[in-house]
């Protein structure tokens, strides 16, 4: 049971564009995707749930607590809540400490706040304290925002695409210091993203937005178990593998899955107690027998749930593993009939540990 709850029906107009969310109760457990295209409301609706907009309307609590009853709103400062946005808004030619001195000395006298040593630590900025923003790489800078955030205590996180400007190498660090920390902290989010990956990697649920509306709220592992999820990209269907990060030998990870152990070729440090796997259904091969003389590592056995038709050539298998997790394989049509899959039927999935990326 999720111990926070967001309630409400909030509308905003700006324009032209209408946002009507519909009634939704949200549980606010780890973290809270908002999907959709561009243009479809997800900045509106965040910006209207943490009462950025003054012309916001309707009903919204937070735990029981009114933050708007019609065109009444509670003062954003009075929200508890953090923000981190896609460009990190840090004050130019201030040092990091005094960016994050600035917001902590506004607050109230009462409002609680966190540990200043413990959080610049944690984000990794101890040794950027005295430096002026202005030099820091946008990684950098995000670290901060995320520190300043944290700093308040709040009570609810609110991202807007926080690594959507940042180098794929900043955006993994950065992708892993948010699932440690949301793990630690055990503090709600709200997040934005366009990337799949980093819905993959950090929802709990997702909130799919179209045309102002939410269209419907889903957890991550419902939204992934429809063929037709629109999480799906151009690289096609993908499964999230839950595990327990296990040892390191010869090179590979072991991820427990309960009754299965997957391999995967990455060996870095894993601070967090589980780990989501992601694996592209196209690299999952299908055997009717556990094959001995083959490079792949991961030999999963499985029984076929059910064959999704993609095209007149190729299809989804959705494989149920031992443990009760889903992972869909994509093959040819071809390939189904020549082995004959239907449902119940064993087989062992085949993934190269390369494939696999934690
Ligand atoms: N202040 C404003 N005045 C008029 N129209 C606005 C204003 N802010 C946003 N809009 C319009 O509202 C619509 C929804 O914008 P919003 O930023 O919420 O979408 P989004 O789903 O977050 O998009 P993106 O993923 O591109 O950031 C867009 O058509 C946008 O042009």
């Amino acid at each position: 049971m999720a111990k926070h709850f967001l309630k409400g029906n909030l509308q905003l107009e700006l324009g032209s564009f209408k946002l009507n969310s519909g009634e939704f109760e949200l549980p606010l457990e780890g973290v809270t995707v908002l999907f959709g295209r561009s243009g479809s409301g997800k900045s509106t609706l965040l910006r209207a749930i943490a009462g950025l907009d003054k012309r916001t309307h309707g009903q919204l609590s937070m735990d029981g607590e009114v933050w708007q009853a019609g065109s009444k709103r509670l003062a954003t400062e009075q929200r508890h809540i953090g923000f981190v946005f896609q460009d990190a808004a840090l004050f130019p030619h201030m040092t990091v400490r005094q960016n994050l001195m600035y917001g902590i000395n506004r607050l109230p006298k009462n409002h609680p706040t966190a540990d200043f040593d413990k959080i610049v630590r944690r984000v990794g900025i101890e040794d950027k304290l005295d430096r002026d923003v202005t030099f820091l790489s946008g990684g950098e800078k995000q670290r901060v925002a995320i520190a300043r955030a944290l700093l308040m205590s709040p009570k609810l996180l609110c991202m807007d695409e926080p690594l959507s400007a940042l180098d794929w190498r900043s955006k993994a660090e950065l992708l892993g210091l948010i699932e440690e920390l949301v793990e630690e902290f055990k503090l709600p989010v709200l997040y934005i993203t366009h990337a799949p990956v980093e819905v993959e990697r950090l929802a709990n649920q997702i909130v799919f937005m179209q045309e102002g509306q939410i269209e419907t709220i889903e957890t991550l592992q419902q939204s992934l178990k429809r063929p037709d999820s629109p999480l799906f990209d151009e690289q096609g269907a993908v499964s999230v593998l839950i595990g327990q990060p296990g040892r390191v030998e010869t090179g590979l990870r072991e991820i427990n899955l309960g009754e299965d152990t997957l391999y995967l070729s990455q060996t870095h440090d894993i601070h967090t107690h589980t780990v989501r796997v992601r694996v592209l259904a196209r690299d999952v091969s299908l055997a009717l027998s556990d094959p001995k003389d083959l490079s792949i590592i991961n030999h999963l056995r499985t029984e076929v749930d059910e064959l999704v038709p993609l095209d007149e050539h190729r299809l989804l298998v959705r494989l149920n593993l031992a443990g009760g997790q889903q992972l869909f394989a994509e093959i040819t049509q071809a390939s189904a009939q020549r082995l004959k899959l239907q449902p119940d039927l064993v087989v062992y999935a085949l993934i190269k540990s390369v494939a696999l990326a934690e």
